[in-house]
């Protein structure tokens, strides 16, 4: 019955909190006060966690591309398979090994159920393989133990201990296989902690007895995520305390992410004592997934921390992981998505430009390339240079964007550095347009925006000035006197003047006040856009006309004429607006 008490309407009563269905209590716990310092070992389980998850598994082509992936870019225990699931996974492992995939340094990862057929048909699997983890699961949680195999826990041991056994006994068939063991008591985190500490004990002693100088995998998954993050960091400083012959064991994680936190668990994990993690690339894998390689990687370099995997080209690793998984990694995915280093918001556009002009400033200044830098932009926690990515996405338009987006791009995309008030005017040209068609506007858009009003073609017909400035020189008469000669055309007419001032620009003002347009020079910028004889040069003026004032600008070869240029581009908005 429905609890009326309650707001939501929602049926909580058919939940039980985690606490009340498994205790983890380790009041004395030290991992919050570690520090992660180095990558962990990685092992990708893309081909098998992953793959059993896909609406459409991949097929051997698929997987060849998924395996080349991860060795290229530097995983070295890679789970290829279930290998005694289907005759797909069972003829991947053979291609494996028959067509000398496997590099050196890789170790190839199989799973199997502890169950007799599974296990035979799994070492069949690898025979000629010079070395394999053979990792062997079964559940062992209350919820299981009940459900599924309706057995108590002796019973759950024995099943274990009877698949471990068959293991060593299956050794002899592949000699030369040089053999990992891991065991995963699966379902973990709904398992009793000493319960899966008991069973672990057990299955380690019979895959690498005393003595035998042997080492075994013990992963301890989050099988289906169940508590937050600090619970699961916890029952692993438990069970790295509590595990006998812990010098003998690597311990390994398997974090989903059925409550969103996979990558805080497998980072508290970490932290708590683990020494390896299996994942997905961009978190593929049963419901939520698994926990993302990708984001635990880059979030160990953002830490100036080697990841130890290459991720110096995330889209193509991006691509590639959506080929093969047939699913389209999400625009917010963490350091992947498209969108992950773009700013539309006004604010963050403008810090993240003045954060980049701080960076190029002081790398000017110490004589240090801008690639040696110490990283410190607002609202970006990584270069995305240092992932492949570029800049151009960096800053995008919209309605919710400022002058400092809009800034950033003329800057990019045209070299044009406008003054902070040109901005501030410009953007609202801009915004005027995003608010009446919506949606975003591209660079180019800005450019043909910014082109219509500051720059309109100098051809009275075609384009909206009533003046237009066709030819220009100029002599100099004293130390404080120029004399400019002008050809203008006026409204359809054409006209030349010569007027008399202290520099060109002044001389050019005179002579537009003898023609009857009167302007006020307020403000005057100017800058090259590029190196070489050939340079052009922009320049920027404010006049105050009427009353009111405007930004023109001017682009040329030569500065003066510029200048002459912007002051035109100024009147001719001025005379627009009337
Ligand atoms: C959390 C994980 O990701 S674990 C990995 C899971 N991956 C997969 O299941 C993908 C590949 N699996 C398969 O192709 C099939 O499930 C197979 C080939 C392994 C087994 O197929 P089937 O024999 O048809 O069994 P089915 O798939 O129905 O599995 C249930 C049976 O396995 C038993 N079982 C499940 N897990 C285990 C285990 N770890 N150890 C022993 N037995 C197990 C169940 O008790 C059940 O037995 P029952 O049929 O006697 O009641
Ligand atoms: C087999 C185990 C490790 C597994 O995939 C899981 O528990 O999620």
């Amino acid at each position: 019955m429905k609890n009326t008490q309650q707001a939501s309407g929602m049926p909580i009563h058919r939940y039980v909190p985690f606490h009340e269905q498994i205790k983890v209590d380790l009041p004395d716990r030290t991992w919050p006060n570690t520090r992660i310092e180095r990558a962990p070992r990685w092992c990708a389980v893309d081909l098998r966690d992953g793959n059993q998850a896909l609406i459409d598994p991949m097929d051997a082509e698929r997987k060849l591309t998924m395996f080349k992936l991860l060795v290229d870019i530097g995983y070295k225990e890679i789970e290829v398979g279930f290998p005694s699931a289907s005759q797909t996974d069972f003829d991947f492992v053979r291609t494996l090994i028959e067509g000398g995939h496997i590099p050196d340094d890789v170790t190839i990862q199989v799973l199997t159920q502890a169950r007799e057929h599974l296990i035979r048909r799994t070492y069949e699997s690898l025979e000629g393989c010079p070395r394999a983890i053979v990792h062997l699961y079964n559940s062992t949680s209350v919820l299981q133990r009940e459900v599924v195999f309706r057995s108590d826990k002796q019973g759950i041991i024995d099943l274990a201990l009877d698949g471990a056994r068959l293991c060593r006994s299956l050794e002899s068939v592949i000699p030369g296989t040089d053999i990992t063991y891991e065991y995963s008591p699966e379902s973990y985190t709904g398992t009793e902690l000493e319960f899966a500490r008991d069973i672990c004990n057990a299955v380690v002693d019979v895959l690498a007895p005393v003595g035998s100088g042997k080492k075994v995998i013990v992963n301890l998954p989050a099988t289906v995520e169940m508590a937050t993050p600090n619970v699961y960091a916890d029952s692993i400083e438990w069970m790295h305390r509590n595990l006998a012959r812990r010098e003998d064991i690597i311990l390994s994680i398997h974090p989903h992410n059925d409550r969103g936190t996979g990558v805080a668990a497998a980072e508290l994990g970490y932290m708590a004592g683990a020494d390896r993690i299996e994942g997905c690339l961009f978190g593929n894998g049963e419901r939520t997934g698994n926990v993302d390689l990708v984001t635990l990687g880059v979030n160990l370099f953002t830490q100036g921390i080697d990841p130890q995997i290459d991720f110096s080209d995330i889209d193509a690793i991006r691509r590639t992981v959506e080929y093969c998984n047939q699913i389209r990694v999400h625009e917010r995915s963490p350091w992947g998505g498209d969108l992950v280093y773009t700013a539309f918001s006004g604010s963050h556009q403008d810090a993240i430009k003045k954060g980049l002009e701080a960076m190029e400033r002081d790398a000017i200044a110490s004589g240090t390339h801008m690639d040696d830098m110490v990283w410190s932009v607002p609202y970006l926690p990584v270069d995305p240079k240092d992932l492949g990515r570029s800049y151009e996405a960096i800053i995008r338009v919209n309605s919710q964007s400022g002058k400092g987006g809009v800034a950033y791009l003329l800057k990019v995309h045209q070299n044009l550095d406008l003054p902070r008030r040109l901005q501030m005017e410009f953007s609202k040209v801009v915004q005027q347009r995003t608010d009446s068609e919506g949606g975003e506007v591209s660079a180019a858009s800005v450019w043909a925006i910014f082109q219509d009003e500051y720059l309109p073609v100098d051809d009275v017909e075609h384009g909206w000035g009533m003046l237009r400035l066709r030819g220009v020189s100029t002599s100099t008469l004293s130390d404080r006197e120029v004399q400019l000669t002008a050809k203008l055309t006026k409204r359809g007419e054409d006209l030349e003047a010569v007027g008399v001032g202290n520099g060109p620009i002044d001389a050019f003002l005179h002579i537009l006040a003898d023609a009857g347009i009167e302007a006020r020079l307020t403000d005057y910028v100017e800058h090259t856009l590029s190196a070489g004889a050939d340079a052009q040069a922009a320049s920027y003026i404010e006049l105050e006309v009427d009353g009111a004032s405007y930004w023109g600008v001017g682009i040329h070869g030569d500065i003066t004429t510029a200048s002459l240029k912007a002051i035109v581009s100024a009147l001719n908005r001025s005379a627009r607006n009337n």
